[in-house]
């Protein structure tokens, strides 16, 4: 029996039970099959289609239950780790406007809709829309304790933004270093509460700022977000090798804007090129998480802060989401865990 359910393969996945070491237990009782799994990646959402497959295959009716273990993965040498969130996934493009924070709010929505635990920090502080896109922009972070408690939106999402605290005007005469200060205080003062994956949607571009933040912030993962067009992968081109400068593996490339499908006469016409980040990611050998049109429901989403409506009512678009957001999961359930934080700090002392 247990050989049979370890060989279904995980909808949405290239993965199998086996694979993935997932089948805790399988035992016959009053008639039926209860069947326990655990995975290292949401998947409370799988829970309909797992027990359909394991029904067809064993030929019993199935009781499933379905457990998440997510863990804190590895992060760069020497960076310490934040309590109350276990992986930190960074969100950067080279070029301004091209969906970055966009992005940043759907994944984060497809990961909640998955069963994850999920936050977002908004450290775009040139222009931080996070509030918005998330639904949450009348509301403000509490305080306990000298600590700020982040903003819970409507998918149960904890949102924090430099939005919440500054005036946007004001912010854009600040230099790299306060940036970077304001930034690591938002991350490392906030109450997160058991957070699996933080998107930090970062400041478009590949200067001193977003450079001295990947160094300082512990991330598992990065995310870059691109069109299809030259001068846009060019500086997509340059996010990436930022990225592998510092470390930090990248989970992928999503290429958002990538076609304009007509509300109308549903013809498809690729504004800003065709494939571009497709062959980018192909190119630099990192994966494609997907492509995403030009949509007008999205656009109307983003501003509106109903994210989790757009994903419910339309099919296609969450679909290339919540593609994107579980292969991002499954790359970090791949990596190492941290230890870092099970070890106590070794002080070593210079003697004159
Ligand atoms: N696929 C899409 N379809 C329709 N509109 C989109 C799409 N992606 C982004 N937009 C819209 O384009 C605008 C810019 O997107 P967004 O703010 O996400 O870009 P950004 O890269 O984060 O920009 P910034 O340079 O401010 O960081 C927004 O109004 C957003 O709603």
């Amino acid at each position: 029996m247990n050989q049979i359910i370890n060989n279904i393969v995980i909808p949405h996945t290239n993965r199998t039970i086996g694979s993935e070491k997932a089948l805790i237990s399988a035992k016959e009782c009053s008639g039926s099959l209860k069947v326990v799994l655990q995975f290292g990646f949401p998947a409370a959402f799988l829970a309909n289609e797992l027990r359909q497959q394991i029904t067809q295959h064993t030929g019993q009716s199935v009781e499933l239950e379905i457990r998440q273990r997510i863990l804190a993965h590895k992060v760069q040498a020497g960076i310490a780790t934040i309590e109350g969130v276990k992986n930190i996934i960074a969100v950067a493009s080279g070029k301004g406007g091209v969906g970055k924070s966009t992005t940043t709010a759907n994944l984060a929505t497809a990961m909640a809709k998955m069963g994850a635990r999920v936050g977002v920090l908004d450290a775009d502080l040139y222009g931080p829309s996070q509030p918005t896109m998330l639904g949450v922009a009348m509301q403000q972070p509490q305080q306990r304790d000298n600590r700020m408690i982040p903003v819970q939106n409507a998918d149960g999402i904890q949102v924090m933004s430099i939005g919440f605290l500054i005036d946007p005007d004001q912010a854009v005469v600040w230099r790299g270093p306060m940036v970077s200060q304001a930034l690591q205080q938002l991350l490392f003062q906030s109450q997160w509460d058991n957070v699996d994956y933080l998107f930090v949607d970062l400041p478009p571009g590949t200067g001193d700022i977003q450079l001295t933040l990947s160094q300082k912030i512990p991330v598992t993962g990065s995310i870059v977000v691109t069109t299809p067009q030259d001068i846009a992968l060019i500086d997509a081109r340059k996010a990436i090798d930022m990225f592998n400068k510092v470390n930090i593996p990248i989970m992928g490339v999503l290429e958002n804007m990538s076609v304009h499908i007509c509300s109308h006469c549903g013809h498809h016409e690729a504004i800003f090129g065709t494939d571009g980040g497709k062959e980018l990611a192909n190119k630099l050998n990192v994966p494609l998480l997907g492509q995403l049109p030009l949509s007008l429901p999205v656009r109307e989403a983003m501003d509106a802060g109903t994210a989790g409506n757009l994903h419910a009512q339309y099919e296609k678009i969450a679909q290339i989401y919540q593609d994107a957001a579980l292969s991002v999961a499954l790359a970090i359930a791949d990596k190492g865990q941290d230890f870092s934080n099970r070890f106590p700090k070794i002080i070593v002392e210079s003697q004159k």
